[in-house]
């Protein structure tokens, strides 16, 4: 299958945009102009810290990449350097190399950022709609740019609740989009997978980052983070078939010729499809009609279904006026 949108964003660039095969000429910083605050995380692929220059004072967040393949590590750079400067993408102030280890480190803009699960629970209709269009605003540039993030989530989403400023970070996992090319279906973070990546899809595409979203907006206006908590990646498609139904995930895979893999025999019931006004209660009373629409047309199995960035930013969700 191919993307409704943005299908021929590469095509119409020159090869160097995309093709980080041949290498990327980096313009090596100097590591002496920055020195380390404190740790502020860790990733599988990163060690994360607050950090300051020392040419200019300014506070930054060092990204000190693990030993992976120089190829990913070209990706993640390219994929940045195309899309540093755009809107609400983490600002890419710098690349230096550690001189002993030839490490590469990222020096990105800080974000003074508050984690989600402190920040989410405060969250008003208001807020949803303010940091959900940033994030949205984020993607469809991202999309338009020819690049997949493909790790959407809330880890992901750095927000300066003073500010009020949203930057998408972590491109580690972004990859480029060319129609047609059987992409790798081990990305994203397992609560956030799109059904294409639990059924094997590989011809996948930006949309798969419209899913995430989804289950970012409705593990907040449902109050139940994450929305699909599956134990282990075929667990991951069961709770999901628990709430869109085990027949409509049937017909998902036959549109697109492809069949249950083995490992869903003993655990895949017939769960019927759950209406979302099941999850609307007394407890959960951000759930406004708008809103559950937006979700409804956001998490389906069919990719191709979902709505795009634009259009989700298009949506009567973000034109509601919500009393304050
Ligand atoms: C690997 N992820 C972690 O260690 C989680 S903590 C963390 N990583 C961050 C990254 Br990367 C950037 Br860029 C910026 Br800006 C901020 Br702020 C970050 N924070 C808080």
């Amino acid at each position: 299958s191919v993307a409704r949108v943005y299908q021929d964003a590469c095509t119409n660039r020159p090869q160097d945009y995309w093709d980080y095969e041949q290498g990327v000429t980096v313009d090596w910083g100097k590591i002496e102009h920055y020195e380390i605050v404190n740790k502020i995380g860790r990733g599988k692929y990163s060690e994360v810290f607050r950090g300051k220059s020392v040419v200019n004072d300014q506070y930054c967040v060092i990204k000190v990449l693990k030993p992976v393949k120089l190829k990913k590590i070209y990706r993640e750079l390219k994929i940045l350097t195309n899309l540093t400067g755009g809107p609400n993408v983490i600002g890419l102030l710098d690349i230096v190399q550690d001189p002993g280890s030839k490490i590469p480190a990222l020096i990105f803009e800080e974000v003074r950022n508050v984690d989600f699960r402190t920040l989410y629970p405060k969250f008003t209709l208001r807020d949803v709609q303010f940091y959900f269009s940033e994030l949205l605003v984020a993607l469809d540039y991202c999309h338009s740019m020819g690049i997949m993030h493909r790790d959407v989530k809330p880890q992901n989403v750095m927000i300066d609740p003073v500010e009020r400023k949203l930057r998408l970070i972590d491109w580690g996992l972004a990859e480029f989009y060319h129609p047609g090319v059987d992409y790798n279906v081990r990305v994203a973070s397992r609560y956030h997978k799109g059904p294409e990546l639990l059924v094997n899809l590989n011809q996948y595409d930006y949309s798969l980052d419209l899913w995430s979203v989804g289950c970012m907006i409705a593990a907040i206006v449902l109050k139940k983070e994450p929305f699909f908590k599956g134990s282990t990646n075929p667990d991951q498609l069961v709770k999901i078939a628990r709430v869109l139904g085990t027949n409509e995930l049937l017909a998902y895979l036959r549109k697109y010729g492809l069949k249950l893999p083995h490992e869903y025999d003993n655990i895949m019931k017939d769960f019927p499809r759950k209406d979302w006004s099941e999850f609307v209660s007394h407890d959960t009373p951000m759930a406004s009609a708008e809103v559950m629409d937006l979700i409804d047309k956001l998490l389906r199995y069919d990719h191709q279904e979902r709505l795009t960035a634009k259009e989700t930013l298009e949506h009567g969700f973000f034109k509601a006026d919500y009393k304050k």
